[in-house]
């Protein structure tokens, strides 16, 4: 599913003393199939702009074209919307309720009167996609399994859904740093098995670079950079400059060039920065 944002603006408490622009008339494409990383300080407006991409919030002004429909208009049936553009919150465990696990992963396809037998296919085959067991978990409370796998239950229950468009708002936030790289390793997993359209909102480069194939960079409600990640490190001042880094194996790449060194100053991972020493190492014990 494609979408288009135009000229998207939001304002919390208008006219009150508390009025915050939250966006300032953001301009953004997503292309189908698109895996993009959306990166920004807390407070930059991450969170609001996708909300408004499933109608949770409405602009103040501006418009949300899914597919090419406006979905800001009036009749829209935000129902629909909301099936097709899936929505992971921030601790999307909080709002685990039911007494199962399966129950709580086959709320959304429940109430798509979808029959039983394929509710079942769609808690298994979701369950699978974030590596849960099935037979162990399906009959276990939410609230006695583990933190990281009651993260993975609430991710189950949105690709439950089957979205077109998969958005996970900070979806390793809290998690130690093992869940964290599994979380990170299946939704790319997921990207790569179905080509949906995934927006991955993080505070940290580190996580989106090696993942997505673009990342959007806000700052103060507004679209600042936007880019493949290499393109986008290369911007190392205009990126601290609002707060953010470029991850610190970019940094001693860069840095190790800046003393003469030639090597490729735009690495995204580890792994690259050791082939790339090690290509320099052999070129100098050639010469
Ligand atoms: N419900 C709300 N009422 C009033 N102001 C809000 C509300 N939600 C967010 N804001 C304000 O809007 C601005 C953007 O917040 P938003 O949560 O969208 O940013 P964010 O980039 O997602 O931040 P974080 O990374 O901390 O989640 C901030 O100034 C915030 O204080």
């Amino acid at each position: 599913m494609s979408i288009k944002i135009q000229g998207l603006t939001h304002i919390y408490n208008p006219g009150s003393p508390f009025e915050t622009k939250a966006l300032d008339n953001i301009e953004l494409e997503v292309k189908d199939g698109e895996f993009i990383g959306l990166i920004g300080h807390t407070g930059s407006g991450k969170s609001t702009l996708i909300q408004h991409l499933n109608g949770l919030l409405k602009p103040s002004s501006g418009k949300i074209i899914i597919n090419g429909f406006d979905i800001t208009e009036k009749g829209v049936k935000l129902q629909d919307v909301r099936k097709r553009v899936g929505l992971v919150f921030q601790y999307p465990e909080h709002q685990l309720f039911e007494e199962t696990v399966y129950k709580d992963i086959a709320f959304g396809p429940i109430n798509l009167g979808l029959s039983d037998g394929e509710i079942e296919d769609r808690v298994k085959e979701s369950m699978a996609l974030v590596k849960l067991s099935y037979e162990d978990l399906k009959e276990r409370s939410p609230f006695e399994i583990s933190g990281g796998q009651r993260r993975r239950v609430a991710i189950a229950g949105v690709l439950a859904m089957k979205p077109e468009v998969l958005i996970l708002d900070e979806p390793t936030a809290g998690l130690d740093p093992r869940a964290r790289d599994e979380i990170l390793e299946q939704v790319q997993l997921l990207h790569q098995q179905y080509q949906n359209t995934v927006i991955l909102v993080s505070h940290s480069m580190e996580d989106v670079a090696k993942l997505v194939e673009r990342i959007i960079v806000m700052h103060q409600g507004k679209v600042v950079l936007s880019g493949g990640p290499r393109d986008v490190f290369k911007e190392v001042e205009k990126l601290e400059s609002i707060g953010l880094g470029v991850p610190q194996i970019t940094y001693l790449m860069k840095n190790l060039k800046n003393q003469g060194v030639h090597l490729r100053d735009d690495i995204l991972t580890v792994e690259e920065a050791k082939e790339e020493i090690l290509k320099w190492i052999r070129s100098q014990n050639d010469a």
